[in-house]
């Protein structure tokens, strides 16, 4: 397999890098909410993450309403946590203005 699953002192480690991100489904999941001006940008913001998501093969699972975009990542193939989550959700902030 290309991409294994993380141990949780991993886990830990690469968590510790993404602010803003939590730990979800007893290990298996980390997730996000972001907030934007409105629907029309957090829409684009959600069409940049399909691209990415598209580009690395590999999808959220998310929840939109309006302005607010709660994503989650998992790697179903392992069923917890892989390097490619972490990859995904550094590639997501990215997308965001620097704070
Ligand atoms: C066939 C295809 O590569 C797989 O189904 C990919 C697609 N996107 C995926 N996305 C996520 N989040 N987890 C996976 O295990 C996964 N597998």
């Amino acid at each position: 397999m290309k991409y294994e699953k993380l141990d949780p002192a991993a886990i830990d480690t690469m968590l510790a890098e993404r602010r803003g991100w939590e730990l979800g489904r007893d290990g298996a999941a980390i997730s996000r909410s972001f907030r934007f001006r409105d629907f029309s940008e957090a829409f684009a913001f959600m069409t940049r993450c399909a691209l990415l998501a598209e580009k690395i093969d590999h999808h959220p699972e998310w929840f939109n309403v309006y302005n607010r975009v709660d994503i989650i990542l998992s790697t179903h193939a392992v069923s917890g946590l892989s390097a490619l989550d972490f990859k995904m959700a550094e590639a997501i902030d990215r997308l965001l203005p620097a704070d």
